[in-house]
This record gives C-alpha cells, sequence and structure tokens, in this order.
C-alpha cells in the first residue's frame, strides 16, 4: 500500500507541474487507517444508503472492491455516477488533503455508497495520510502572484482536531481551512 500511495501521489505532483518527490515525499512514513465496509441487502434498495455522502479527510483513498456488484457513486456534474468495479483494480479518490496541496486543483469529490435489493457487497478502504511531521497546507511552488494559497497550512494534529470539532451540518469541512 505504501509502495502504491508513494507512487500515486508522485504522478499527482507532476501533473500539477511539479517534481514528484514534492508530494511524493510527504506520503513516504504516513500512517493509513482501514475500514471493512459490508453492505448487506436491501429489498428497499431506493430508500437507503450504505454511506452518506462525504468526502474523504485522507490524502488520497484506496477502494477495493470484493466482487462486481456496483455501490460506489461519485459526484459530478451535479450528478451521482455509478463507478463500476474492475477486477483486480483499485479506485484512487481523492481526500482533503490533496485538495488543500493541490490549492484546490484537485478535487475531492462527494460520494455515497448504494446498497442493493439481493446482493450483499464488500468494500476494503485504505486512508492513506502524510507522515505526521508533514505540514498540511498548499504546495509553495503553487502559490504564485495572482494564485494565491486558498487554504491555511497547519499540523496533521491540527488538522484531524480542526475534523473532530467541525459542526457538520454549517460548512463544508474543507471551507472551514479557507484563508
Ligand atoms: O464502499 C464504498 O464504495 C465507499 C466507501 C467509502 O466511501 C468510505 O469508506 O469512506
Ligand atoms: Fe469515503
Amino acid at each position: 500500500m505504501r509502495e502504491t500511495t508513494v507512487s500515486i501521489a508522485g504522478f499527482i505532483s507532476m501533473m500539477l507541474g511539479l517534481k514528484a518527490e514534492e508530494l511524493s515525499k510527504a506520503f513516504q512514513d504516513g500512517g493509513y487507517d482501514l475500514r471493512l465496509n459490508c453492505y448487506p441487502p436491501c429489498p428497499e434498495s431506493e430508500r437507503v444508503l450504505g454511506i452518506a455522502s462525504h468526502v474523504d479527510i485522507s490524502g488520497i483513498t484506496l477502494l477495493l472492491d470484493c466482487g462486481d456488484t456496483p455501490g460506489l457513486q461519485v459526484l459530478k456534474d451535479g450528478r451521482w455516477v455509478s463507478v463500476k468495479p474492475i477486477a483486480d483494480a483499485l479506485a484512487v479518490d481523492i481526500g482533503t488533503i490533496i485538495k488543500i496541496m493541490s490549492n484546490g486543483i484537485y478535487k475531492a469529490p462527494l460520494h455515497i455508497a448504494v446498497v442493493h435489493s439481493s446482493k450483499e457487497r464488500l468494500s476494503v478502504a485504505t486512508f492513506c495520510y502524510p507522515s505526521t511531521n508533514v505540514h498540511i497546507g498548499p504546495a509553495k511552488e503553487l502559490i504564485k502572484p495572482g494564485t494565491p494559497a486558498l487554504y491555511m497550512t497547519l499540523t496533521m494534529d491540527d488538522y484531524i482536531q480542526r475534523f473532530f470539532d467541525w459542526k457538520r451540518d454549517a460548512i463544508p469541512f474543507i471551507d472551514t481551512l479557507k484563508i
């Protein structure tokens, strides 16, 4: 997982026009949270959600579908789009930390998990975080005259603390970190 995370962070960095190491090194000694999701079948599948709409607070999330039953949906242009499982492939979801580090260039999508009327679905979500000594903030190289930092820079501890202090009904979490 570490190798995968570090190399994906490197590719993201290059897509931003930065050196690969700029973001990959931030994830070199990072931590991981693992969530095993089990969505039992529900005869009234239209009326329930497996996971309500949210944005992951990780850097990236690697999602493994354990089967071919779709369930993940991502909000794109105002519509929920189903992400079809591909055998032996991971879906990569951008989380709030990469959105901050890219100064908003990478979007962290809202997503949900829907349930199936007759089939169980299992998924494994690995939430990948930067090392605890990394400061979370927009990459310095992206801040130029006319392109100011959109988000504050803070320690990992402060970031997590702010997430727990966040009043969920008010504004999206990332907006609490806007400058
Ligand atoms: O099971 C899924 O497809 C989504 C899981 C998810 O979004 C999460 O665990 O944060
Ligand atoms: Fe998620």
